[in-house]
């Protein structure tokens, strides 16, 4: 197994006087896309927050990248997507990835590369608030690309967004891992599932199952990620019952 790009340990979240994440210990490897699935409201995207350094954690440890998570360092190393769009309505899309390559100190070149990894070239020069809802989501991925991110974190990237369009921007999170990049993609969207080379399985802020796909399969008898999921968490609820 490749060395760790994200590695939890015991960390404990508490939002609005509820603990959502009990104490989680997991290590996300480096140089894959791994999946964050769960249920709605069991804790993906506060893992995710925890991960960027955005989230207050009442205990234990999150290092990134070899680094604590929201250490300054960090920041050009990671790239964040939240499931609302980041961007400039009153910019023009090349606009928006310029202003995130000036920040990051990138160069002109990857903003058009940027543009282009999410297929938006023709529309580089729209304004973003007349663009599609995908169009917008894609707008934010391409900010988050142009730093040349080690990792990506992607909370839902792909909602809203046509089966053309998700299976394309799957091949890039193929890519991208491809030449040594670590992605971090929540969803929930089962058929997803096939694509990341990991899964991380949320149920009440505990990870009930981090494995391959393939292992999933063989451990439940499931014939697709959706019948696994379901198996293992009917599984949970009996021996919690
Ligand atoms: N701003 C907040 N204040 C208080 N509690 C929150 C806040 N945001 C989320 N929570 C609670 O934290 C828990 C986990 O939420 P989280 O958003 O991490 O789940 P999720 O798995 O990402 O859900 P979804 O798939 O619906 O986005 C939920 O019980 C939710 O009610």
């Amino acid at each position: 197994m490749p060395g760790a790009a994200v590695e939890i340990d015991g960390l404990r979240v508490e939002r609005g006087g509820r603990t959502v994440l009990p104490g989680l210990s997991v290590r996300i490897p480096a140089g894959q896309v791994v999946g964050l699935l769960g249920p709605s409201g069991s804790g993906k995207s506060t893992l995710i927050r925890a991960v960027v350094g955005v989230q207050v954690v009442a205990a234990g440890s999150v290092r990134v990248l070899g680094e604590s998570a929201g250490s300054p360092v960090l920041r050009r190393r990671i790239g964040y997507v939240t499931q609302s769009p980041s961007v400039y309505d009153d910019l023009t899309v090349r606009a928006n990835v310029r202003y995130f390559a000036s920040i990051l100190g990138a160069s002109r070149a990857s903003v058009d590369e940027a543009i282009a990894a999410v297929d938006l070239d023709s529309h580089a020069d729209s304004r973003v608030g007349r663009l599609s809802g995908g169009q917008r989501s894609r707008v934010s991925l391409a900010c988050a690309l142009v730093g040349d991110p080690e990792l990506l974190v992607l909370d839902e990237p792909t909602v809203g967004l046509d089966p053309v369009l998700r299976r394309d921007l799957w091949d890039l999170f193929d890519r991208l891992a491809a030449q040594g990049r670590s992605l971090l993609v929540s969803s929930h969207v089962m058929d997803e599932a096939a694509r990341c080379d990991r899964l991380l399985l949320l149920r009440e802020g505990e990870v009930l199952a981090d494995a391959t796909l393939p292992e999933l399969l063989a451990r439940t008898g499931a014939e697709d990620a959706e019948g696994a999921f379901l198996a293992l968490i009917d599984h949970a609820e009996e021996t919690t019952r």
